[in-house]
């Protein structure tokens, strides 16, 4: 199964699905402005992603700062966001800039947001609401001219229920909320994404049991875990062919229980002239990958002549690339 291209829907994102469509569509007009975007979406997603192209296709001249909420030391929270002057404390040796000053007309990325203490999200508030911040030692304002995006997989309205998240600062930060779907809610790019991220080591050809498998797997870590297990199996595979039977040996992703059940939904779905064909070209495709690409070993677990594997193989070529 071969690919001509990735399409590149977004700076650095690849994607076909119609969600995914929609959403660049909606980052086309948001990224222009200055308004804060929250981005929601389980792990591995591409929210850090989705965040860089809302920065290129902003304009903005600045850098994009990324900050893991979930990672500053309590004690360096002040210092790492507004900087210091020499003398502030002791150790502080000389002047600081901190994250407001270094995305100065950039992007201000404030990852893994719900885990933001609630001791600190008052002094978050007080920036975005007056755009105005001090350094650790001084009292000269300085203008914050970043934009704010931030991210999260948590559900932040539980969090403000919680009490765990300021309700006045999650208004602050969603005025636009953009969910990435999880890899499972868009399957159809699964092909696509391994194409795309196998090409990075060397070109590889996938069986269409290899893709079903991928297609139908459960991906808990969603894109990065596709992206890893990718790697993996690319990293260690004999030769350029990849069947199912390669992956299952090597147990690097975890089969959907229901994968049969899904094929025959598909199967069952298709008009009456394409059904037995589908059926047809499944039991090839399983044959070709049981026999490791071998048309011959392929043609005796079938009962046909390797002359029917070929033919039909020819055109299941013709039409799969594109
Ligand atoms: N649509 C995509 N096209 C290409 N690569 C992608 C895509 N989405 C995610 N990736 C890749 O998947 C990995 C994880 O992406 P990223 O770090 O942006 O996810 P995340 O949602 O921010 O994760 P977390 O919530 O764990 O911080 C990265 O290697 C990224 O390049």
């Amino acid at each position: 199964m071969t690919y001509q291209s990735s399409p590149t829907i977004l700076p650095g994102i690849i994607g076909n699905a119609a969600s995914i469509h929609a959403l660049a569509s909606q980052i086309g007009k948001i990224a222009v402005t200055d308004c804060p975007v929250l981005l929601k979406g389980e792990t591995g997603t591409g929210k850090e992603l989705f965040a860089n192209a809302i920065h290129q296709l902003s304009d903005r001249k600045g850098e994009m700062i990324a900050v893991n909420c979930s990672a500053i030391p309590e004690h360096l929270f002040e210092s790492l966001l507004f900087g210091h002057e020499k003398g502030a404390f002791t150790g502080a040796d000389k002047n600081h800039d901190g994250f407001f000053a270094q995305a100065h007309n950039g992007t201000l990325f404030f990852d893994e947001i719900a885990e933001l203490p609630l001791v600190h999200q008052p002094k978050l508030l007080r920036v975005l609401e007056s755009k105005y911040f001090c350094r650790i030692g001084s009292s000269e304002k300085r203008h914050f001219t970043g934009r704010i995006i931030s991210a999260t997989h948590q559900n932040m309205s539980q969090r403000v229920k919680d009490k765990a998240f300021r309700e006045d600062l999650f208004y602050r930060l969603n005025l636009f909320e953009l969910t990435i779907p999880s890899l499972a809610q868009r399957r159809e790019d699964i092909p696509l994404l391994v194409h795309y991220f196998s090409k990075q080591h060397k070109s590889m050809t996938f069986s269409q049991c290899a893709m079903d498998l991928f297609k139908y797997a459960v991906w808990p870590g969603n894109i990065r875990q596709l992206k890893n297990t990718i790697d993996k199996l690319v990293i260690l595979a004999d030769d350029d062919y990849l069947s199912a039977q390669c992956i299952h040996a090597l147990s690097v992703c975890e089969a959907d229980p229901d994968v049969l059940s899904k094929l025959a939904r598909e199967i069952i779905e298709l008009p009456i002239e394409n059904k037995i064909k589908a059926i047809y070209d499944a039991l090839v495709e399983a044959a070709m990958d049981q026999s490791g690409g071998n048309k011959t070993k392929a043609a005796t677990l079938l009962g046909v002549h390797r002359k029917v594997i070929e033919r039909r193989l020819h055109q299941i070529t013709a039409t799969a690339s594109y």
